[in-house]
């Protein structure tokens, strides 16, 4: 293992992007590791893409600075893709149009998302979570050593979204990879992730996931929903370090040397 095996994949330092006269992301700091599953989420035009974009490099900064391991292989599932849906594309012809996988290397990331039977169906007849699944397979062909997945669970039915959040750790536990994503179920982002980020054009507050539900700040944003799962969170007793290993809560002064959602590189 090189010696910074532990080093983020990606890290916003101090991150202000402006645009004509608007901020829309304003000193957001952010770092996701290896194996680390990291969630932003945010009210509807929080800035949770552009921040994503950031990270990507897909936006420079106006300010701060955007880190990413030389060589850093990405697999990006978009918000939108722009994809006309209502035309004749089978789910086999929709993964050769970017990347060149081989028809096994294609089949292949199908089986690893679920979604292997799906490979001769066209793309307008699947549900919401098969399309998703199908994304993910996309992004997989890559061989990314970060995935960064922007609502992932959009247009797909509860069982569905818990579904798609346990391949995501799936996946996380079987590749390594590093996870950024964005979703608006607060539920499934408090039990099924690392580090969470709570975006309001600037960061309101981050760190685990038991500690974000007790935060004033977030219970502000989120209002009652945040509430409700902070009695949640209450009776959850352990949560995932960077590694994914279980990590008890109650009672355990947890010294927390994986969390990376305040990674300083100083
Ligand atoms: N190029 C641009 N010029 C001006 N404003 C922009 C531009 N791109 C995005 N915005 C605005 O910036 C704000 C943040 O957008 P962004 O898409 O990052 O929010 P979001 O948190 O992902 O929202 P949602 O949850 O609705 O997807 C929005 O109000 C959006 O309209």
């Amino acid at each position: 293992m090189p010696p910074d095996a532990s080093a983020p994949l990606v890290a916003l330092q101090d991150v202000t992007y402006r645009v004509g006269g608007n901020v829309l992301v304003e000193h957001v700091s952010l770092a996701v590791a290896p194996r680390q599953i990291v969630s932003l989420i945010g009210p509807n035009g929080a800035g949770k893409t552009t921040t994503v974009r950031l990270a990507l490099g897909l936006l420079q900064p106006s300010e701060g600075r955007v880190a990413r391991r030389p060589g850093l292989s990405v697999g990006y599932v978009p918000q939108r893709l722009t994809v006309d849906r209502s035309l004749p594309l089978t789910v086999r012809r929709l993964l050769s149009l970017t990347a060149r996988p081989t028809p096994a290397e294609a089949q292949a990331a199908l089986d690893e998302t679920g979604a292997g039977h799906l490979a001769g169906r066209e793309v307008h007849d699947l549900s919401g979570g098969e399309w998703q699944r199908v994304l993910i397979a996309r992004a997989l062909l890559r061989q990314p050593a970060l995935l960064v997945l922007d609502e992932p669970v959009q247009g797909v039915d509860v069982t569905g979204q818990a579904e798609l959040f346990t391949l995501i750790r799936t996946l996380r536990d079987r590749r390594g990879c590093g996870v950024l994503l964005v979703s608006h179920d607060l539920h499934l982002v408090m039990a099924a992730t690392d580090a969470v980020i709570c975006l309001n054009r600037h960061v309101c507050c981050s760190g685990r996931p038991d500690r974000v539900v007790r935060d004033p700040a977030y219970r502000d944003l989120f209002g009652d929903a945040a509430t409700a799962l902070a009695v949640y969170a209450h009776h959850h007793d352990h949560v995932h370090d960077a590694t994914g290993a279980v990590v008890p809560v109650e009672g355990h002064h947890h010294h927390d040397h994986h969390d990376h959602a305040h990674h300083n590189h100083g």
